[in-house]
């Protein structure tokens, strides 16, 4: 079979599940997108626009929406995940048995408790005879669906793999680069929205250009620290997954997680900040299980500890700044100096 005829199905009918269905149905590629909820497949197939999450912008007449998900499933040779991942693991348990020798691509970036598991290890579990990938990159749904030139990394140890979704979804206006380092570029996804946080709030409070740059580039040090301890290959977090992903989120007002800084810097709290979004803003989750695990592991993340003691322990922005800037003055480019590293990568 070429890859033109491959057949795909997005699980998730999300700002960014509608937005990759969408881009390779324009492609020309069979697709099934499943949601769960039938008012909104409703509205969606009559009025072809997902109104709630990417209103403005027109479906590709071929799309195929539905909320039957073993229909959905069909013969799909490539399965998207984009699904929240507090939910991740419930859809996938519903059709793990029907996943056997497929594809199946995470794009989720988020972290699951107990386990500190990525998503990929999930489908691992709940789909033990799939072929597994993830896809991150600095991809803001909206500026996709909009036709922005747009980069993203497809990562599997199954060369091949990366083909597939290369073919599928790489067009004239996203390129779709290939790594090995899968476990790499599942972290950068999830780590760098605690930062976009942070830096949201950050904007608010209207500190310099200065302040800004210093922020992102110790939010890098800092989840290159974390991930090189977990086995990463610290090279990943200089590509698209890692600083790119770490660019657009911290800088671009469209990041649902920089929005939720943005209106904690302003005075709301956690729960005003999250309600008035109406979307998923993975962060706030993974700020929790990375203050755990890096504290677990002794890893030393003084930028996830500040963020926590404001949301989570009633500490005054104040306060912590203070804290964060009187801390010891170390190496700028730390990873550089470790052994051992990209284990996860190697399989060592
Ligand atoms: N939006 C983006 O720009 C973007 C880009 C890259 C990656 N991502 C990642 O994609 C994932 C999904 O994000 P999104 O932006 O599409 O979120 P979203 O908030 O726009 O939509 C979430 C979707 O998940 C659905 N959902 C929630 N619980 C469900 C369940 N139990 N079963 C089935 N569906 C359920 C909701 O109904 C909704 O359709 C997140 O992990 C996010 O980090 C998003
Ligand atoms: O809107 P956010 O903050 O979930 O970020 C979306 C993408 O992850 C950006 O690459």
């Amino acid at each position: 079979m070429s890859e033109q005829k491959q057949a795909v199905c997005v699980l998730g009918g999300g700002s960014f599940g509608t937005t990759l269905a969408n881009l390779m149905a324009t492609n020309g590629i069979s697709v099934t997108l499943w949601l769960r909820d039938e008012a909104v497949a409703r509205q969606m197939n009559e009025e072809r626009e997902n109104r709630r999450y990417l209103p403005g912008f027109k479906l590709d007449p071929s799309l195929r929406i539905t909320t039957g998900i073993q229909a959905a499933l069909g013969s799909a040779d490539i399965i998207f995940l984009a699904i929240p991942s507090g939910a991740f693991r419930s859809v996938l348990q519903q059709i793990g048995g029907s996943l056997a020798g497929k594809a199946v691509v995470s794009t989720t970036k988020g972290i699951e408790q107990p386990g500190f598991l990525m998503m990929s290890e999930i489908v691992e579990q709940e789909a033990p005879a799939a072929r597994v990938a993830v896809l991150s990159g600095p991809n803001l749904a909206k500026e996709m669906a909009a036709g922005a030139l747009t980069a993203t990394v497809v990562a599997s140890a199954d060369e091949q793999l990366c083909r597939k979704v290369q073919a599928v979804l790489g067009s004239r206006t996203l390129r779709v680069y290939a790594s090995q380092d899968r476990y790499g570029v599942e972290l950068g996804g999830a780590l760098k929205n605690v930062y976009a946080i942070i830096s949201g709030m950050a904007a608010a409070m209207g500190v310099g250009e200065n302040t800004k740059s210093m922020l992102i580039t110790r939010a890098l040090a800092e989840m290159t620290r974390f991930a090189v301890h977990m086995g990463a290959n610290p090279m990943t977090f200089l590509g698209l997954a890692g600083v790119g992903d770490l660019i657009v989120t911290c800088t671009s007002p469209m990041s649902r997680n920089y929005q939720v800084g943005h209106a904690l810097g302003k005075g709301q709290t956690l729960e005003e900040s999250v309600a008035q979004l109406g979307q998923v803003a993975e962060g706030v989750n993974t700020l929790r299980v990375l203050k755990q695990k890096s504290e677990e592991e002794g890893v030393y993340m003084p930028l996830v500890t500040g963020l926590h003691a404001i949301i989570f322990e009633q500490r005054t922005l104040e306060d912590v700044i203070a804290r964060l800037m009187s801390g010891e003055q170390k190496d700028d480019v730390e990873f550089a100096a470790f052994s051992q590293l990209g284990r996860r990568e190697t399989g060592q």
